[in-house]
C-alpha cells in the first residue's frame, strides 16, 4: 500500500527556502523509473504561500494578505468531462444513463489517465504537494483522504477545505481511504477512449482513486470528494446533502439547499447563528456534521456591507481564486468579472467567527430549499409540507440569467435532483427517500425561499435585496413564521404568509409586484409547463417503502 515516510521538520534554516522537503516518499505509483523524489508534505499556508508566489505564474499576495491565484482556461466545473468506472460492484450500485452525472469508462482507461497524472507529478524538477486530511467530523465517520498536486494553490486550497489533522493525528494517519492525483495542468490525450476533451476528471471507487487531468478549477477536488461521499455516507444510513447549515443560540438547526449562485453560503454565514458548515453536510441517526474544514464563497460584487464576515475572511491563509486587483495596491475590485463571474475565496471554517468547532448539531428543525427564481414568480418565502418538500427536492429547480452578456434577456430553468445532481451516485429517489424518512422523524418544517427575481422576471424586475431574504430567514428560525396567517397560490399550491416581520408585505405574493398580470401568469404557467416537463422522469419510481409518499409527492407539484 501507498505509505509515506514520516522525516522530522527541521529547524528554520535562511538557505534552505526550496527544499523543506519534510518526508522522503515511498509512493509507488508507476513503473517508469522517475519517483516522488521531493514530496512537501502537509505544509503551512506560510511555507505554501512561499511556493506559490515564487514559483507560480499569477499567485500575488492581496492587500489583505489572501494568496490570490489563477485557475488558468477552466475557472468552473466541467462535469461533461467527469467518468466514473463502471465495474461489477458499480454497475449495480449508481445512478447510470439519462440525467445522471456518472458517465462510464473502463478500468484500463482509468489506469491510462492515472498513468499520464502520475508520470506528469512525477516529471516535475521542483515537487509534488501532499495533504493528508480528513473529511465529516463526525468522528465515528471521518474518511482520510490525500491530495497530490502538483501547485502549492492546490495544497492550501485543500489544507483550507478539509479537516485539517493534530500533530498527532498525522503520525497515526496510516493509509488514507481516498486518494486524489491532480495534474490539473496537463492534459488528457482527447484520443484516448471516453474522452471528448482534454479535460477528464476520473472516480475509481473500488481502487479509491480520483485522477484529474486538464483543469486546474479547484473546485473539482471538493466537489470530487462530495461525490465520493455522496456513495459512502449511503451505505452506512448517512445522508449527504449539497447544502448549508447552521445552528441558533437555542441550539435549533437549519438546513441550506440550493443549487450553485442561490445563496448557501451567504444565507448560512449569518452573524446571529453558529456556523456548522457552508456546502456539504451528513445527516446520520446523531444529527448533523459538516464534511468540510472550510467554506468557498462566490465573491462576485461581495461588499463589506452586506457581508461582513466573509469579507472579513478573506485574510492571511485564504486563497482568492480568479480576482482582479490593483497591481500597486493589491486592493480586490470584487465587482471585475473579466477572468470570471465565478470568482471564489476558499477559507479555514474558524476565520468565520462563530463557526461552532466541531462542526456537528443535532437533528434540523428547518429545512429550507433555496432557488434563485429568475423568472420572477415563486413567491419569496412559501411554508411546504412534506410531500411539496420531497417535490421540491428531487426537482432541484433553480432558474439564473444565462450570462452576463449583451442581449441576454431569457432565464434558463436549471433542475438538478437533491439540488446537486452533478454529486449524486446513487439514484435520487435514494437520498430523497431517506431525507423524508429524517424530516418526518425529527418533525423538520420545509420552505421554499425565492432569493432571485421579484417585479418581473430577470430584465425587468429586480433580485430580492438581500436584506429581505434575511428577514424572511430570521422569521423561519425564529419560530414566528410558523404563527402567521397563510394562503395557497393557485398553481404551484404553495402556502404564502401575509406577514414577515421588516418586510413589505406586497411583495409577499409576487403578483402584486408585476407591472403586468397577464406577463405574470404567462410567465407562471410556463415555469409550472418545465417543473412538469421535468418531473415525468420520475414519475415511475417509488420514494421509499410508502407508496402513498410516492402518490402525495407527484400531486404536490404544479396544476396547469
Ligand atoms: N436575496 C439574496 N439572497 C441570497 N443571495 C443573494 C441575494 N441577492 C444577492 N445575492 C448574492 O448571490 C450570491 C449567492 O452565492 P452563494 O451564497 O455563494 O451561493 P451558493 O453557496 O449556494 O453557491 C452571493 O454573491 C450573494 O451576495
Ligand atoms: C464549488 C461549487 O459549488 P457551490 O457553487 O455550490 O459553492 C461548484 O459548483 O463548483
Ligand atoms: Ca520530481
Ligand atoms: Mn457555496
Amino acid at each position: 500500500m501507498d505509505q509515506i515516510k514520516v522525516v522530522q521538520a527541521k529547524k528554520h534554516d535562511q538557505n534552505d527556502v526550496d527544499k523543506v522537503s519534510h518526508f522522503t516518499p515511498t509512493i509507488c505509483v508507476s513503473d517508469s523509473a522517475l519517483k516522488f523524489t521531493d514530496v512537501l508534505y502537509n505544509l503551512t499556508p506560510a511555507e505554501l504561500y512561499e511556493h506559490a508566489v515564487k514559483y507560480e505564474k499569477g499567485s500575488f499576495i492581496t492587500s489583505t494578505g489572501a494568496l490570490a491565484t489563477q485557475s488558468g482556461a477552466k475557472t468552473g466545473r466541467s462535469p461533461r468531462d467527469k467518468r466514473v468506472v463502471k465495474d461489477a460492484t458499480t454497475q449495480d450500485d449508481l445512478w447510470w444513463g439519462k440525467g445522471s452525472p456518472n458517465i462510464e469508462m473502463d478500468e484500463h482507461t482509468f489506469m491510462i489517465n492515472r498513468e499520464r497524472a502520475v508520470d506528469y507529478l512525477n516529471s516535475l524538477d521542483k515537487v509534488v504537494f501532499v495533504n493528508d486530511q480528513f473529511l465529516n467530523w463526525d468522528s465515528e465517520n471521518k474518511i482520510k483522504v490525500r491530495i497530490v498536486s502538483a501547485r502549492a494553490y492546490h495544497s492550501l486550497f485543500m489544507h483550507n477545505m478539509c479537516i485539517r489533522p493534530t500533530k498527532e493525528e498525522l503520525e497515526n494517519f496510516g493509509t488514507p481511504d481516498f486518494t486524489i492525483y491532480n495534474a490539473g495542468k496537463f492534459p488528457c490525450n482527447r484520443y484516448t477512449h471516453y474522452m471528448t476533451s482534454s479535460t477528464s476528471v476520473d472516480l475509481h471507487i473500488a481502487r479509491k482513486e480520483m485522477v484529474i487531468l486538464g483543469t486546474m478549477y479547484a473546485g473539482e477536488m471538493k466537489k470530487g470528494l462530495f461525490s465520493v461521499m455522496h456513495y459512502l455516507m449511503p451505505k452506512r444510513q448517512i445522508l449527504s446533502l449539497h447544502s448549508g447549515c447552521n445552528m441558533g443560540k437555542s441550539g435549533d438547526v437549519a438546513l441550506f439547499f440550493g443549487l450553485s449562485g442561490t445563496g448557501k453560503t451567504t444565507l448560512s454565514t449569518d452573524h446571529n447563528r453558529y456556523l456548522i458548515g457552508d456546502d456539504e453536510h451528513c445527516w446520520s441517526d446523531k444529527g448533523v456534521s459538516n464534511i468540510e474544514g472550510g467554506c468557498y464563497a462566490k465573491c462576485i460584487d461581495l461588499s463589506r456591507e452586506k457581508e461582513p464576515d466573509i469579507w472579513n475572511a478573506i485574510k492571511f491563509g485564504a486563497v482568492l481564486e480568479n480576482v482582479v486587483f490593483d497591481d500597486h495596491t493589491r486592493l480586490v475590485n470584487y465587482a471585475d468579472k473579466s477572468v470570471t463571474e465565478n470568482t471564489r475565496a476558499a477559507y479555514p471554517i474558524e476565520f468565520i467567527p462563530n463557526a461552532l468547532i466541531p462542526c456537528v448539531g443535532p437533528h434540523p428543525k428547518n429545512v429550507i430549499l433555496l432557488a434563485c427564481d429568475a423568472f420572477g414568480v415563486l413567491p419569496p418565502v412559501s411554508k411546504l409540507n412534506l410531500a411539496q418538500t420531497m417535490y421540491h427536492f428531487i426537482s432541484g429547480y433553480t432558474a439564473l440569467v444565462a450570462g452576463t452578456e449583451d442581449g441576454i434577456k431569457e432565464p434558463t430553468a436549471t433542475f438538478s435532483a437533491c439540488f446537486g445532481a452533478a454529486f449524486l451516485m446513487l439514484h435520487p429517489t435514494k437520498y430523497a427517500a431517506m431525507l423524508a424518512e429524517k424530516m418526518q422523524r425529527h418533525g423538520a418544517t420545509g420552505w421554499l425561499v425565492n432569493t432571485g427575481w421579484s417585479g418581473g422576471s430577470y430584465g425587468s424586475g429586480s433580485r430580492i435585496k438581500l436584506a429581505y431574504t434575511r428577514k424572511i430567514i430570521d422569521a423561519i428560525h425564529s419560530g414566528s413564521l410558523l404563527k402567521t396567517e397563510y394562503k395557497k397560490t393557485e398553481v404551484f399550491g404553495l402556502e404564502i404568509p401575509s406577514e414577515v416581520e421588516e418586510v413589505p408585505s406586497e411583495i409577499l405574493d409576487p403578483v402584486n409586484t408585476w407591472s403586468d398580470e397577464n406577463a405574470y401568469n404567462e410567465t407562471l404557467m410556463k415555469l409550472a409547463g418545465l417543473f412538469k416537463n421535468n418531473f415525468e422522469t420520475f414519475t415511475n419510481y417509488q420514494i421509499g417503502e410508502d407508496n402513498k409518499l410516492t402518490e402525495e409527492i407527484l400531486a404536490a407539484g404544479p396544476h396547469c
